[in-house]
């Protein structure tokens, strides 16, 4: 056997991941995590080396999981001043080795498991916590994670309106033309009524209100992943009950939450165990900074059915 690592680039990444098939795997991941010992994940909160000079940063999330044999790490960077450059503002390379001897297996692209597997996890929490009849979804932000979080949200429900708003009207116009919206003019039209919100933007200050959400909404808050900035308003965070993926991260990285000083309810890995209450009556916040489990196994995935046909 070749003793060389596998590079699998973004196109056979995105040939061989499924949102049907990723769903479900990302579920048992969050499950697992939040399982503590039990759930056999090792995983330490993601390091960071901000890049001040450029505006951006650099990330390195790991995470080992014993009952998958999979061993990872995911090395990131974020550039939001790249947007409308041509240069993407995300860029990321998953390294995976065999937990067994220690042995680089792979190295493979991950911005397309980025993409989809923060969509995947909004998709998990949307499952438990959105209510059942819900039919009109609002999508702030029009790029890849908007786009990932539209297709991921139509596999959990039957949407009969989708709403998009984003800060450079073409740029949701363009998003309209390619998967089935209304584009609105300002956040607050496109919050209104709806029953699932998706916050997927490089908003540093709130752009949302209380005020505009209709009780019992749900909401994905994927962006604002640095302790000082918002998504979301802190009388939004207080008053609805917050649900992350970790716990730990949260209250070292999310501004939404150390800036609101709002309460943590539950991981939702506590939803899928079955030991925290999942409160679709109530409007809930599924606060997402992403964590290296998804990547892990994700990557896992992609490796598995990549070597099916090579
Ligand atoms: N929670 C997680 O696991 C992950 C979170 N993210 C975060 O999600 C957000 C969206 O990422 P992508 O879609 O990949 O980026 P992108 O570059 O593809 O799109 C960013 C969107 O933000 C909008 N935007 C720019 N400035 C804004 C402002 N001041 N206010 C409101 N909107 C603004 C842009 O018009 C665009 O629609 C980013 O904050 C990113 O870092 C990304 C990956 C994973
Ligand atoms: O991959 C992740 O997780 C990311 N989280 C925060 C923003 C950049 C990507």
């Amino acid at each position: 056997m070749s003793r060389l690592p596998k590079y699998i680039e973004a196109d056979d990444v995105k040939r061989v991941l499924k949102m049907t098939e990723l769903i479900p795997i990302i579920e048992k991941a969050m499950g697992d995590f939040s399982k503590g010992d039990d759930g056999g994940v090792v995983q330490p909160v993601r390091s960071f080396i901000p890049i001040e000079k450029h505006g951006g940063f650099f990330a390195a999330m790991s995470a080992y999981s014993e009952k998958d044999e999979t061993l990872a790490t995911k090395l990131l960077t974020r550039y939001q001043e790249n947007a409308g450059t041509g240069i993407p503002t995300h860029t990321s390379a998953i390294i995976l080795f065999e937990p067994s001897t220690g042995e680089l297996k792979s190295i493979m692209d991950g911005d397309v498991i980025t993409s989809m597997r923060t969509a995947a996890a909004s998709a998990v929490a949307t499952k438990y916590l959105a209510s059942e009849n819900s039919k009109i979804l609002c999508i702030l932000g029009s790029g890849d994670q908007a786009r990932s979080h539209y297709k991921s949200l139509h596999h959990i429900c039957n949407f009969e309106e989708v709403r998009v708003w984003s800060p450079t009207f073409k740029n949701a116009q363009y998003f309209s033309s390619q998967l089935r919206s209304k584009v609105c003019a300002t956040v607050e039209e496109a919050i209104r009524g709806a029953d699932v919100i998706v916050t997927a933007t490089f908003a540093k200050q709130p752009i949302v209100e209380w005020e505009w959400v209709k009780p019992g909404a749900h909401i994905n808050a994927i962006g604002a992943v640095n302790k000082k900035w918002q998504e979301l308003s802190s009388e939004l965070m207080q008053k609805s009950v917050v649900y992350v993926d970790s716990r730990e991260a949260a209250m070292k990285g999310s501004g939404d939450v150390i800036i609101s000083k709002a309460d943590i309810f539950a991981e939702i890995g506590d939803l899928v165990n079955g030991t925290k209450e999942a409160q679709r009556e109530k409007t809930t916040v599924f606060k997402s900074l992403g964590i290296a489990i998804e990547d892990v196994v994700s990557a896992k995935l992609v490796y598995d059915k990549h070597m099916e046909n090579h």
